[in-house]
């Protein structure tokens, strides 16, 4: 297989993807899935306040000795407090307060009582049992202390860190700013979904893959564009995206057919080819370029600073991009996002089913992991089939058969995989 190896193909891309940096503030509900760009310090004690965590009463253990269902100890009720109540009174002996989950405890207690352990006095109480000193009890400051980091800078925000953030009182979140890519389509004879299908053409379905996977992997802000099969109009497009996006993603035309008009349209624009070729099925004739681009001066900023824009030009057929989005792409985002969760989990298994097709080189392909067993889906395995990928979570690397000079792949042998 010409080209060079997966892992090559990485490094490069690597090599010309940049690091964003540009931070910005978001809404905390919108904050899930961006990559928090500051430390994260508590700026007081969680909760501010010793807290109960039952439904009941609150007193000094020390009155609760023998107490029994035979011989309760009888208590004074001096207030009732519920959750979001604060009370200024000190508890002394023989007394107790009325307390709900969550309300402050008042000075002078140091245990609560569940209600079912008493009678549910209103103005006393007759408790069953005995308590330790600080049972029942929640301290201020056990969630979090004041002047704790609780969130590094680099943090993936999902829903518990959201949720810690808001803990923190935090409304306004600082995050890296989203990476601006665009993607574009080739294909005279590609439409777009929603209009009836005329001879020769097939729909679109790169675009909605790239898209879709896109904003699965957290990225919300890009334009897509579907472009004819005509160099100049290409090349044009490229420049159009190159003044704003952060990395360009194209699919089809990079093979060696008279219509493959990305090889052209790229030498046009003025880009740098990096590599074509990778020693993988699918995605074989990926097409790596790295465009330079001079930022305008402006009257705040005397000089000109130059801006590299990596281009991923992947091949048309959909299982490609499907395969490339994973392997070539995710690594990327991973780098420019600063977000460790995009990059790729590997897992081992084995094969439940036997690969009818041979293998040549390195291929990758689709399957459904289910405790530990590589499951084939029905169906192709062509790289211009998707709809067999339908529920798959997986695509099984052929590089980690443990005999890489076979030719097939059968029901029992242990493989690796990546996750989906
Ligand atoms: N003589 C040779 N022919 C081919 C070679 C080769 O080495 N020599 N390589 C084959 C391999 S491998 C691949 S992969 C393809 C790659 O072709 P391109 O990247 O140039 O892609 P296209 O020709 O534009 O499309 C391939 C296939 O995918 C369909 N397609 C394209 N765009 C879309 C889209 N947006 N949505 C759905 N389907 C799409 C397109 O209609 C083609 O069927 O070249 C082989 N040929
Ligand atoms: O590399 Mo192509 O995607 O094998 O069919």
């Amino acid at each position: 297989m010409e080209g060079i190896s997966v892992e090559q193909a990485v490094e490069q891309i690597l090599q010309h993807t940049p690091v964003i940096n540009e931070t910005e503030e978001t809404e905390l509900n919108k904050a899930g899935g961006r990559v928090l760009a500051q430390d994260m310090v508590a700026g007081f004690d969680n909760p501010p306040f010793d807290r109960s965590p039952v439904d009941g009463y609150a007193c000094k253990a020390e009155d609760l000795a023998g107490a029994t269902k035979e011989h309760p100890v009888r208590l004074k009720v001096m207030e009732e407090i519920d959750a979001g109540q604060y009370s200024e009174r000190e508890i002394q002996q023989g007394q107790a307060v009325r307390i709900m989950t969550g309300a402050a405890i008042p000075n002078g207690c140091n245990c609560c009582i569940y209600q079912e352990d008493t009678d549910y006095g209103e103005d006393t109480v007759e408790v069953y049992s005995e308590q330790k000193r600080w049972s029942n009890y929640c301290f201020s400051g056990e969630d979090f202390k004041k002047g704790t980091t609780l969130l590094k800078k680099g943090t993936h925000i999902g829903y518990v860190e959201a949720a810690i953030l808001a803990g923190m009182g935090v409304a306004k979140v600082p995050v890296y700013r989203q990476p601006r890519i665009v993607l574009l389509t080739t294909g005279d004879e590609v439409v777009e979904p929603g209009i009836p299908l005329p001879e020769g053409k097939i729909y679109n379905s790169n675009m909605t893959m790239l898209s879709v996977r896109l904003r699965e992997l957290g990225i919300e802000s890009f334009h897509m564009e579907a472009v004819k099969d005509d160099p100049t109009v290409m090349s044009e497009k490229l420049k159009e995206a190159a003044k704003v996006a952060d990395m360009i993603i194209t699919t089809g035309g990079v093979s060696v057919g008279k219509k493959d008009i990305m090889h052209e349209s790229l030498r046009l624009m003025g880009a740098e080819r990096i590599f074509w070729r990778v020693k993988m099925k699918p995605g074989m004739p990926t097409l790596f370029s790295a465009y330079k681009k001079t930022s305008d001066i402006t009257a705040t900023d005397h000089c000109a600073s130059e801006r590299e824009i990596p281009i991923i030009s992947l091949s048309g057929n959909p299982f490609g991009v499907a395969v490339s989005i994973e392997l070539l792409i995710r690594p990327a985002l991973e780098k420019m996002m600063q977000d460790p969760s995009i990059g790729l989990k590997e897992v081992n298994g084995i094969m439940a089913d036997n690969f009818e097709k041979g293998i040549k080189g390195r291929r990758f392909i689709r399957a459904y992991l289910e405790n530990g067993k590589f499951h084939l889906p029905n169906g192709l395995h062509s790289n211009g089939v998707l709809s067999s990928m339908a529920g798959c979570n997986c695509l099984i690397d052929t590089k980690t058969m443990e005999n890489q000079e076979s030719r097939s792949l059968n029901a029992g042998d242990k493989v690796g995989a990546i996750l989906l």
